[in-house]
């Protein structure tokens, strides 16, 4: 799986690089510049051929003044516009020092009308943005304005639109400071978070990764880096090849060793979340799936319900009556249940009996006024799956925190503060686990799944995760939260226009189809 890495990530595995000897800084900037200028010219046609340059004062300045020599080698018109003091210094000095054609000054090119390029490129910050942008941006705008007029000319970004934090999505100095925002944005070696986190996607337009020569990025740098580990990226292109051996069945196996999930379902007229949950668990593979509901619920769910099984289930003291059956292997409690005092019992029920269990929904929110109580009684094998509200009702000072850091950040602070798989919905969704490992699934440009905004949608996650720790998944909890986060948007994605949350399930058998099941 690709790894994703935050700029300080970044710049140690370019330090390493470096000092193992395999190349010196000038040789990533040279292939990165090159790189980016093969990527252009791939995505703009022949007849594209004019590009203005904005370089900046640091490496991402150099890379431009890469760019425009490769352009200009390949017979664009180029024009650079600098920010004072670009490329004065390192290898960004030696790159500026090797163009040779048109440049001006920023601030002085915002003064003359020019002739209107098809591309302009932003080479002004990548990850070393440090402040806003607000105080350059007017030339910025108007230089950009007095060559291309009102007309649009496509927007390419290196590494990283100016004013976008590559390590959170959101824009430097808040909401209202200054962004430019591109079509295209040419990472390079690997996807940063920003790329994908919050308002990343939208300002980033599309995403290319260009490789500059340096390890894979699952390859940890020589040197262990004061970093933290590397995040995941959950959105292989191609049908995985880990699909079959996490969701297929062995010639070997029959329902109990597929596993027996047991779904908590709510009161009466209120059973539809679990149910859908039950579903989506059978489907994915589950062995046996067992609704257990209030007794005055069992009429209804009786009615409702075949490959389902039914029991009864009036408080806490039921549950760990049922639960003396070991061949129930993983739990899934929330979907349709009240955030009250019987849920709460129920929850500390289901995980005294110690085993995989999924909580979603009213199975947190019933902990808001004392989630220490719920994170005491969590273990490894335990995944939340909070959105955003949920979330903040769990980690308050978490969730005001983010304003600040990143999505990624927070999740991981939660796992460990939890002990516990967390699963933080939303198009990106980021995934922790206790042992700090993290991943993101990214249902974001070509794997945008916006018609999972639909209610129920999340039920339906819960019953995958569910369905999917309750055999042999249940060795690795955190891989299975991963694979279930890949079939929720593929499903979504496979059924498209229209979907509700009752067509998940039951178009889920044609996606595992789809990929050679
Ligand atoms: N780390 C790596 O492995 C590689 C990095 N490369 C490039 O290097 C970039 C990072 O370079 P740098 O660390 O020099 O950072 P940047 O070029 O992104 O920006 C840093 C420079 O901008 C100034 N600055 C920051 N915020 C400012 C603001 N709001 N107003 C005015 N000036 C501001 C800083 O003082 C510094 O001079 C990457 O984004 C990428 O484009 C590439 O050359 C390839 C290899
Ligand atoms: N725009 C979107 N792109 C991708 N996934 C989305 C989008 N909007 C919602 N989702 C997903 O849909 C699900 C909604 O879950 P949730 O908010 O718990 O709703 P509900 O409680 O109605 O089931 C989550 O898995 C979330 O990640
Ligand atoms: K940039």
């Amino acid at each position: 799986m690709t790894g994703i890495l935050t700029s300080a990530q970044m710049r140690s595995t370019e330090a390493a690089a470096i000092a193992c000897g395999k190349c010196s800084g000038a040789d990533l900037m040279e292939r990165a510049g090159q790189g980016a200028a093969q990527a252009i010219r791939d995505a703009f046609p022949v007849k594209h051929r004019h590009a203005v340059i904005l370089c900046g004062p640091g490496n991402n300045g150099g890379d431009g003044f890469v760019v425009a020599r490769h352009l200009a080698q390949a017979g664009w018109r180029v024009e650079v516009l600098s920010l004072p003091g670009a490329g004065q210094s390192g290898d960004a000095a030696r790159m500026a020092d090797l163009w040779d054609g048109p440049r001006e000054d920023l601030a002085r090119a915002a003064a003359e009308a020019g002739a209107r390029p098809d591309v302009v490129i932003d080479a002004l910050f990548g990850t070393g943005l440090g402040r806003p942008l607000d105080p350059l941006l007017a030339d910025v705008q108007a230089a950009v304005r007095a060559r291309a007029g009102e007309g649009a000319c496509a927007r390419v970004a290196l590494d990283c639109p100016s004013g976008l934090s590559a390590d959170t999505g959101e824009v430097v100095g808040g909401e209202d400071a200054p962004v430019l925002p591109a079509d295209l944005t040419l990472s390079f070696h690997s996807p940063k978070p920003g790329h994908y986190l919050s308002r990343g996607p939208e300002i980033c337009g599309a995403l290319t990764v260009v490789p500059i020569g340096l390890p894979p990025e699952d390859v940890p740098p020589l040197e262990a880096p004061p970093t933290g580990p590397i995040t995941r990226l959950v959105a292989p292109a191609s049908p995985p090849r880990w699909l079959g051996a996490r969701v297929a069945p062995g010639n070997g196996d029959h329902k109990y060793t597929r596993g027996h999930v047991l779904v908590l379902g709510g009161k009466v007229a209120q059973g539809g979340a679990a149910r859908m949950a039950a579903r989506a668990a059978l489907r994915v593979g589950a062995g046996l799936v067992t609704l257990a509901v209030p007794p005055a619920a069992l009429i209804e769910n009786a009615a409702r319900l075949d490959a389902v099984m039914l029991a009864r289930c009036a408080d806490a003291a039921a549950l760990t009556e049922l639960l003396e059956d070991a061949r129930l292997s993983a739990l899934c409690l929330g979907p349709g249940l009240p955030p009250d005092a019987r849920t709460r019992d129920l929850v500390l029920a289901a995980l005294g009996a110690g085993r995989p269990t999924v909580l979603d929904a009213g199975a947190l929110s019933a902990f808001a006024d004392a989630p220490d109580a719920l994170f005491a009684a969590l273990h490894p094998r335990v995944v939340l799956t909070p959105h955003e509200g949920e979330f903040a009702r769990l980690f308050p000072d978490l969730a005001e925190a983010r304003r600040e850091g990143s999505k990624i950040d927070a999740v991981r602070v939660a796992a460990d503060r939890a002990g516990a798989v967390v699963l933080l919905k939303g198009a990106a969704t980021v995934i922790a686990g206790p042992d700090g490992a993290s991943s993101l699934h990214a249902g974001v440009y070509a794997r945008a799944a916006p018609w999972l905004g639909t209610a129920g949608a999340g039920d339906v996650l819960s019953g995958l995760i569910a369905g999917l720790i309750a055999g042999r998944g249940a060795q690795d909890v955190h891989g299975q939260v991963e694979v279930a986060a890949w079939l929720h948007v593929e499903t979504a994605r496979r059924f498209g226009p229209g979907l509700i949350a009752e067509d998940l399930p039951d178009t889920l058998p044609q996606v595992l189809r789809d990929h050679g099941l």
